[in-house]
């Protein structure tokens, strides 16, 4: 029975693995983590993240040939392929600090793999690394290893979460990339072999490590840049009274375009967008291309707007101040059916808020006080190390209350913002939430998810992103 090891229990490693072992009932599968309540959640019924589509597969196969487990050597001794899944946040310090990727969770798992190794292996980085990381593993290894032999894979992750339990399902794309020589061969064939259970063989590319390796940060970079490019006409369709879901709409209709990614927003989020480009960015830089650089970096400026417009539009129309206001904020996830907060633009706008000493109400279906309380607390680019090394936070916002449904939220706010686009937030009752509202009551919609004309008819004043103006709103303009 071929053996599969995964280092690292996170929004990757967890799922991927689920899914390989559902699929593959023949392979043993065996997910490690330094993390001792992660791996305890995984072997509860609560499961440590919330993804549709999660729970059930992990029911089917855990205790059968799915194993969570905290011993970490024995797992990785025993396996034919080891997976490594573990963070590779932003250095904070240091060399390249708040560009580079900190490879120092990667390189300590690689250490121990070498040491406590008794037969060949092939390694498959799973983490999004920069590229020729590779070649830094294969050192490490080699140098290590006792005369056992390893080979090196990259088989970089494009599943999205929300949505990872279908990406696995049907990816649009397998990528294996592996040395060009026979063992090479062997091990990126091997490695086929397993996702070749259930993806058909024509997703399943092959090339080789550095095409793999720069694939994955060139295919966040463009999806990155298709949200920052809506979001840039999202400014000018408000200057100029276009409706960007009108625009985007049209533009995506162009097939050589294509429709998906072209949502306005209040910025993006997540994990990986941001902390991706950075790498891209710094690649760029140590290669002596600083015009390629300047390019990526544009993605990130342009979302650093987003979300500071955003702000700035709220504080405008409201008078232009919103000290000791109420601010409803519904949504604090960086995206709808995950509870992950990582980087979400709700960390921006409620700290751009709280500057201008508002009162803030959060409900988020997926996110508990604790996180939120974390999130707005914890320094940039804290929160992707592994959760034992993150600071704790013994330090809460008082200005800031968690809600248990939007109703409380809302009650008694003077404005509410819109944060994540969450299926629920379509349905609410706007005419029961303005009655318990103070008057003007604001809603300002970052994921363009309420219809602004029917709530218009309420009595709200309404602020979407990228679409025509209200007179009030013209009449307050805001200084980006
Ligand atoms: N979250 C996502 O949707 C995607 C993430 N990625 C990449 O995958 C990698 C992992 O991301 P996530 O799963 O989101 O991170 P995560 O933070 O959810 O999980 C990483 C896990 O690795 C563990 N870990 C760290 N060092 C370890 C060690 N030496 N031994 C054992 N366990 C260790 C941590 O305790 C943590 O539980 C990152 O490189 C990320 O960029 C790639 C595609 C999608
Ligand atoms: O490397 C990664 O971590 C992953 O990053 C993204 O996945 P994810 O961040 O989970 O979620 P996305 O659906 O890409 O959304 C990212 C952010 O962009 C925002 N977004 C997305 C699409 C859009 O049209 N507009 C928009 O503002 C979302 O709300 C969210 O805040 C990629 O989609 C995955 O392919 C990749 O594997």
């Amino acid at each position: 029975m071929v053996k599969i090891c995964c280092i690292g229990a996170g929004y990757v490693g967890g799922p991927t693995m689920a899914v390989i072992a559902l699929k593959c009932p023949s392979i043993e599968v065996a997910v490690v983590d330094i993390s001792v309540p992660r791996i305890t959640a995984w072997n509860s019924d609560q499961l440590p993240i919330y993804e549709p589509g999660l729970d059930e597969v992990v029911k089917q196969c855990r205790g059968k040939n799915l194993f969570f487990s905290t011993d970490v050597e024995k797992h990785v001794r025993e396996a034919d392929i080891v997976f490594v899944s573990v963070n590779t946040p932003t250095k904070t310090r240091g060399l390249g600090a708040g560009k580079a990727a900190d490879l120092t969770y990667w390189e300590s798992a690689a250490r121990m793999i070498a040491d406590v190794s008794v037969s060949d292996k092939i390694v498959v980085e799973k983490s999004t690394v920069p590229v020729r990381t590779a070649e830094a593993i294969e050192k490490i290894l080699t140098h290590n290893s006792k005369g056992i032999k390893f080979q090196i894979l990259s088989n970089p992750e494009f599943l999205a979460e929300g949505t990872a339990i279908e990406d696995l399902y049907q990816p649009d794309r397998v990528l294996i990339g592996g040395r060009e020589t026979p063992d090479g061969f062997k091990a990126v064939k091997a490695l086929k072999d397993v996702y070749a259970h259930w993806v058909p063989e024509e997703r399943i590319l092959t090339t080789n490590l550095w095409s793999a390796e720069l694939t994955k940060l060139a295919a966040n970079a463009f999806l990155a840049q298709r949200i920052s490019s809506v979001n840039a006409m999202s400014a000018l369709c408000e200057a100029t009274g276009a409706n960007v879901s009108e625009v985007s709409y049209a533009v995506g209709k162009d097939s050589r375009i294509g429709p998906k990614f072209l949502n306005s927003s209040v910025g993006f989020g997540g994990s990986c967008f941001q902390k991706d480009i950075l790498n891209l960015v710094y690649i760029c830089e140590c290669n002596g291309l600083p015009e390629v650089a300047e390019y990526w970096k544009q993605v990130i400026k342009i979302n650093d707007y987003q979300k500071t417009r955003f702000v700035n539009r709220i504080v405008s129309s409201m008078f232009n101040t919103v000290s000791n206001k109420k601010i409803a904020v519904l949504g604090f996830a960086f995206k709808k059916d995950t509870g992950d907060t990582r980087e979400t633009p709700a960390i921006d706008v409620c700290k751009g808020l709280l500057g201008d000493k508002a009162r803030i109400s959060i409900y988020d279906p997926q996110v508990t006080e604790e996180q939120i309380q974390r999130d707005l607390t914890m320094n940039k680019f804290d929160w992707d190390h592994p959760l034992h090394l993150q600071p704790m936070s013994p330090t809460t916002v008082k200005q800031v209350s968690v809600a248990w449904d939007a109703y409380a939220a809302t009650k008694d706010a003077h404005g509410i913002c819109l944060l994540t686009e969450w299926d629920e937030f379509k349905t609410l009752d706007f005419e029961r939430i303005f009655e318990n509202m103070q008057k003007p009551a604001f809603v300002f919609d970052g994921r363009n998810v309420v219809d602004a004309e029917k709530l218009r008819k309420i009595g709200f004043i309404v602020y979407s992103i990228g679409k025509p103006l209200d007179q009030w709103l013209k009449d307050m303009p805001a200084l980006a």
